[in-house]
């Protein structure tokens, strides 16, 4: 039997897709697991290593894309971000749904694998908005925060794209948010938990 269909999400930096995803992974903990990205950009005060991310250096990343070890991989303002195969295999060894949080490259580069994933685009009501709650996180320097909202326009311009995503998410108010997030997941939601009974 196949397992559950993995599932991507996607949107500019700072639309609310590691809130959106911690509060699935609290509510449905042994239903969704998370693909823990490699990233060479500096860990944050509280993110922690082998959970957030693997934090690595350009060189090992490098070392392991070359070896075969990536399903995708991109840069993103500044810095390379990329879902090792190992990542994936770890969430469905354990017959989970398996969560991506990628930018709009990886979906492009997924898309192009066997995957076979419900993909999802988390969104702003607006860039202005967007600005707002980045400055808020207090994680970015001015020259970081500058790149992400660059990189916004261009991914809110490019997830238009007819067939890109099967759901776009209007990130305003966040139970709501969270609500179309779960109606999505649902019947992915229930195959899993009806596997578990069986
Ligand atoms: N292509 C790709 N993008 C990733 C991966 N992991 C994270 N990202 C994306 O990289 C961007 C920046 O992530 P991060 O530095 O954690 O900042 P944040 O999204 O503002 O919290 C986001 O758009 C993520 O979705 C990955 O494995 N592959
Ligand atoms: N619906 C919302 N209303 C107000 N603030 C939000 C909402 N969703 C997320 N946020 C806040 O916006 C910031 C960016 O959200 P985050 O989940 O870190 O985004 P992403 O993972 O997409 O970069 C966080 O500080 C988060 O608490």
């Amino acid at each position: 039997m196949q397992g559950p269909r993995p599932v991507v999400l996607s949107g500019p930096s700072g639309a609310g897709k590691s809130t959106l995803l911690k509060k699935l992974l609290k509510d449905y903990e042994n239903i969704f697991g998370f693909s823990v990205s490699h990233t060479t950009r500096q860990p944050r005060p509280g993110e922690v290593n082998g959970k957030d991310y693997h934090f690595v250096t350009r060189e090992e990343m490098q070392k392991e894309i070359d070896a075969g070890e990536f399903i995708e991989h991109a840069e993103f303002s500044g810095n390379m971000y990329g879902t090792s195969k190992g990542a994936v295999q770890a969430v469905q060894a354990q017959n989970q749904i398996c969560v991506l949080d990628i930018d709009i490259q990886g979906v492009k580069n997924i898309k192009r694998t066997d995957l076979n994933p419900i993909y999802i685009s988390v969104q702003p009501p607006s860039i202005d908005i967007l600005e707002k709650r980045l400055r808020d996180r207090k994680t970015e320097t001015e020259e970081s925060l500058l790149k992400r909202l660059t990189a916004a326009r261009v991914d809110l311009e490019l997830s238009k794209e007819p067939g890109l995503f099967d759901l776009v998410i209007i990130n305003d108010d966040l139970e709501k948010a969270y609500s179309e997030l779960k109606e999505m997941l649902l019947e992915e939601i229930k195959k899993t938990q009806e596997s578990r009974n069986s």
